[in-house]
């Protein structure tokens, strides 16, 4: 260790300060406060959640907690935002005269003790004292403090009610639940709906051989041949095969996009959405000779980090796909589109409180011009695989009808349920894959539910 490092000093090495730790002298106090602080920002700034736990460039008083206090922090806020719509149902049962419209720092508050209340394992008198002195700090809050007392000791005597009343609302936003039912039907919506409330399982993609890799890490092995992990509290770079880069976590519907091309020995790929590269190590694992390009020049370099981890050989380029051109046309283009990731929700709770259908209506456009020019890149007999975790229809299913309504050589490849056992229900009459959260259910302890996903083929006469 050189000298400088021992040195103390208010600066850090940029030139910087770095974040103040939140001054408070009642344990846990910090990590409420912090937790009330960004839920404000989810679901008033629509800001995303990731960005702002993100440990370099996130929210300075969550960077400040201690190891503990964030996974707290985290496990708090994902939890309120799951539960959301049913937490708020619940305190306004719990008070006579709706909360003033203004009043959000309050309803903030509430929400962040009623998610520990009800679903988290937190000595509930500490939930209650902390949230009133919360609001005692507060002055916009000051004068509710008896208010939250009393309401917050209310659901304290009255979870079980509580929980089983508010069971009927649907946890998603009402204009998503109503596409939901355009799409799926009441129940399944409902389904659907429910399921973003799973706490998301741990899934691998293995190199080889995953019966062996689930019989070392304990994990079951799914249909798409991903070893879904046991319930675990540590990190995942402490498991066994991290460091040698013989796997890396992706969701198993993410891991089916990919596996639609077949056969890939000798093929020349590219993959034009590509951080942060699940989908690129599984075309090179499968042997193709692969492009991948990236706009975003952190995620570029994100991508050529796992690459790098997992050992394999792939040519990444930063660049807007729209300039990509190849040389030669192509054995296969993967066109894995931005997307409203509405199927992604057990594991990003924000998203229905960061994106509106405005979003699903922009993001189908650029989806659109982006499959037509993945279509050009492609030669005669290759394959365009598009896929994209939206569960909207209008981000999937009426993108590829549009494509193919005005492109005569251009012929959709129906993916065979045969080839997916387990998950033949996943594959639609056209032969497109539409996965939802509802679907794999729970088996011998092990988490149940996978991505929602769109995936279809195409191929150019
Ligand atoms: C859904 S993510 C891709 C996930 C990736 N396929 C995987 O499996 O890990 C979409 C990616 O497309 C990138 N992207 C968005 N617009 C792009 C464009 N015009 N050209 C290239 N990449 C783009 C985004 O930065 C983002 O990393």
């Amino acid at each position: 260790m050189n000298d400088s490092n021992n040195k103390k000093s208010s600066k850090s090495s940029n030139g910087k300060r770095p974040p103040r730790p939140v001054q408070s002298d009642k344990p846990g106090l910090e990590v409420r406060m912090t937790a009330a602080k960004l839920l404000g920002a989810v679901i008033d700034r629509k800001i995303s959640l990731d960005g702002m736990l993100d440990l370099n460039q996130g929210n300075a008083a969550y960077k400040a907690l201690n190891d503990a206090d964030r996974a707290l922090t985290r496990a708090i806020l994902t939890t309120a935002l799951r539960h959301l719509l049913r937490l708020e149902a619940a305190i306004g049962s719990l008070i006579d005269t709706p909360l003033p419209e203004g009043a959000r720092a309050l309803h903030h508050v509430l929400i962040v003790a009623g998610a520990q209340i009800l679903h988290l394992d937190v000595p509930a008198h500490a939930v209650v004292d902390l949230a009133v002195e919360q609001a005692n700090r507060d002055p916009r809050n000051r004068r509710f403090a008896k208010l939250v007392n009393a309401v917050l000791r209310r659901m304290v005597r009255e979870k079980d009610d509580i929980l089983s009343k508010t069971s009927e609302i649907s946890p998603v936003p009402a204009w998503f639940h109503a596409r939901l039912v355009k799409a799926y039907g009441a129940d399944d919506a409902m389904r659907i709906a429910e399921a973003q409330l799973w706490p998301p399982a741990i899934d691998l993609t293995v190199k080889t051989d995953p019966e062996a890799w689930a019989n070392t890490l304990h994990g079951r092995v799914l249909p798409t041949a991903s070893v879904r992990l046991p319930a675990f509290d540590g990190a995942v770079s402490g498991l066994e095969g991290y460091e040698d880069g013989v796997w890396w976590v992706q969701d198993a519907a993410a891991a089916i996009p990919a596996k639609l091309f077949g056969d890939l020995k000798g093929k020349r790929v590219a993959d034009l959405c590509a951080a942060p590269g699940g989908k690129t190590a599984q075309l090179a694992v499968a042997g193709a000779d692969v492009i991948a390009i990236e706009q975003s020049a952190n995620r570029a370099r994100r991508l050529q980090e796992n690459l790098d981890r997992l050992k394999l050989s792939v040519e990444v380029r930063q660049a807007d796909l729209f300039d990509f051109k190849p040389d030669e046309l192509l054995d296969g283009v993967l066109l894995d589109a931005p997307c409203s990731s509405t199927g992604t929700t057990r594991r990003h709770p924000d998203v229905f409180w960061t994106k509106g259908p405005e979003d699903i209506g922009k993001l189908a456009v650029l989806q659109e011009r982006m499959l037509r020019h993945a279509i050009t890149l492609v030669k005669p007999g290759g394959l365009v695989v598009f896929s994209n975790c939206s569960l909207d229809p209008l981000e999937g299913e009426t993108v590829i009808a549009k494509v193919l309504a005005d492109n005569p050589n251009l012929v959709r490849v129906p993916v065979d349920p045969a080839a997916w056992p387990g998950l033949e229900k996943a594959i639609t009459p056209l032969g497109e894959f539409r996965t939802t959260p509802a679907m794999l259910p729970p088996v011998d302890g092990f988490a149940g539910g996978m991505d929602g996903f769109f995936a279809a083929v195409l191929s150019p006469r």
